[in-house]
């Protein structure tokens, strides 16, 4: 039996698994495999003291640096001494604990006592068609522009939380601008376009998954938006794909996980990397983290800041619009290659 704050994987899937037990994986699900079943390997992240940002020019210009070549190399970083106490990392996996553990009812309808999280919930995949599509997690994806603390509901956790995106999304910015700096851009773009109130956190949950490696706690994707803060616990499943190989991002204390995201491939021409990467879920242990994603609003067009352009230039709202009719037709993502003027009109 599951408990009853957890989702019904099993009974609402149902039909998934009773065709995974007949069938073993349908033709679809076997090419999904091919391309994401390569070997797992170990590998250490670049780790990045933040702390030289505020040292002398010469320590301050090479964490800076630091910084663009993981962006450009890796697509995907790791930051020490950022700013993020561990206090308020802390206070929110308590209260993040604290919602999930509520019963799923309750989740799905909303959360009384947590009004800002009203219409928030996700869970599973709806357009899964396969186990192997199916994400064995949920989550509360919050638009900041939810104004948390000045609704009826003023909680411990509605505090926390705006505590917390205000200092993770000084430090986005911050990042943003470095890595805006590195490419010789002028400072401001990301401060004029990417309020925080156009940011979003996801708190998710991967509750623990008697049938992994068979489904993913989340499946490979590529980030839609500059780049994602990320705090997760010390249980691990997180992996990214580099040069064809999945490397698990080991959990270290006290990091925060810096991702780069399509908007900020596309704006950099491709110098900085938005790279797939997936969580895969736990036999025995439930795994807790948190997302901020650096948003401009959905008006702002996104184009090369430099001379010449590998993809057409589009408004956020488009490609998010983009997204979600290619997730509808094709059960994933398309992203980025779909804005390639060559692709307009080429079925992926
Ligand atoms: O939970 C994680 O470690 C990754 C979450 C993630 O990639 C996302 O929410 O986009
Ligand atoms: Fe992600």
């Amino acid at each position: 039996m599951e408990p009853i704050s957890d989702p019904p994987f099993r009974s609402f899937y149902k039909k998934l698994f009773d065709n995974h037990s007949i069938n073993g994986s349908s033709a679809k699900c076997n090419e999904i495999e091919a391309l994401h079943e390569t070997k797992e390997c170990e590998f250490e992240l670049p780790l990045i003291d933040l702390s030289r940002l505020n040292q002398d020019g010469f320590s301050s210009e090479d964490c800076k640096r630091e910084i663009a070549e993981a962006a450009q190399e890796w697509g995907f970083f790791q930051v020490v001494n950022h700013g993020v106490s561990s206090e308020i990392l802390e206070k929110m996996r308590c209260e993040q604990m604290k919602v999930f553990k509520k019963p799923f009812q309750e989740k799905v309808s909303g959360l009384r006592e947590f009004d800002f999280l009203a219409g928030s919930y996700r869970w599973g995949t709806p357009s899964a068609t396969c186990l192997r599509q199916l994400a064995w997690s949920e989550a509360f994806h919050v638009p900041l522009s939810t104004e948390i603390s000045s609704m009826a509901g003023v909680t411990g956790f509605s505090i926390t939380m705006k505590e917390y995106a205000k200092i993770v999304s000084d430090l986005a910015e911050k990042l943003a601008e470095i890595l805006a700096e590195k490419l010789g851009q002028k400072p401001g773009f990301f401060k004029e376009n990417c309020l925080p109130s156009m940011c979003y956190i996801r708190m998710s949950r991967y509750p623990f998954c008697p049938i992994s490696p068979q489904v993913f706690g989340l499946m490979p994707h590529t980030d839609s938006d500059f780049l994602t803060i990320l705090h997760q616990d010390h249980i691990g499943g997180l992996q990214l794909l580099k040069n064809g190989k999945w490397i698990a991002v080991k959990p270290k204390q006290e990091t925060l996980i810096i991702i780069i995201g399509d908007l900020f491939q596309a704006w950099s021409n491709d110098v900085y990397k938005s790279v797939e990467h997936r969580v895969v879920a736990n036999k025995h242990f439930e795994r807790f983290s948190i997302a901020y994603f650096l948003c401009p609003s959905k008006e702002t067009v996104i184009e090369s800041c430099g001379e010449s352009s590998t993809y057409r230039r589009f408004s956020f709202g488009e490609f998010r619009q983009q997204v979600q009719d290619d997730v509808k037709r094709f059960g994933h993502k398309v992203g980025l290659p779909r804005f390639l003027p060559s692709m307009n009109h080429i079925n992926p």
